[in-house]
């Protein structure tokens, strides 16, 4: 499936200039969110969990009092980065851009 087809470093890099917030660490891509408090971060984890589901793709997420991180790769892809990953960050971004502003 094309949605699974791995990107090369340039392409990442290149998707990434319209992606707020993420960079690429290695075969993956990150986004860090400190949320208001930690039921914020909790939250924006639910939210998150949601779409991921209904996208069949989802984000490791580390969760260390209000900040979250977020990584992104495709299994089916040997780890790597591909356009499901490029979706799923645009997703994460738009459900942040919901969130109220941290302090
Ligand atoms: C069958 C199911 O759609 C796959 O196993 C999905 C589940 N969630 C996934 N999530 C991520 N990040 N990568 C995948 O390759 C992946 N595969």
């Amino acid at each position: 499936m094309a949605q699974h087809a791995p990107l090369d470093q340039d392409t990442v890099e290149r998707l990434l200039g319209s992606l707020e917030g993420w960079t690429r660490e290695g075969d993956t891509i990150r986004r860090v969110y400190q949320a208001e408090d930690f039921p914020g971060a909790i939250h924006l984890v639910n939210v998150v969990a949601v779409l991921a589901e209904q996208a069949r793709h989802h984000p490791d997420i580390d969760i260390r009092w209000r900040t979250l991180t977020f990584t992104l790769s495709t299994h089916d892809a040997g780890g790597r980065v591909t356009m499901a990953d490029v979706r799923l960050a645009e997703q994460i971004n738009e459900a942040i851009a919901t969130q109220p502003a941290a302090r």
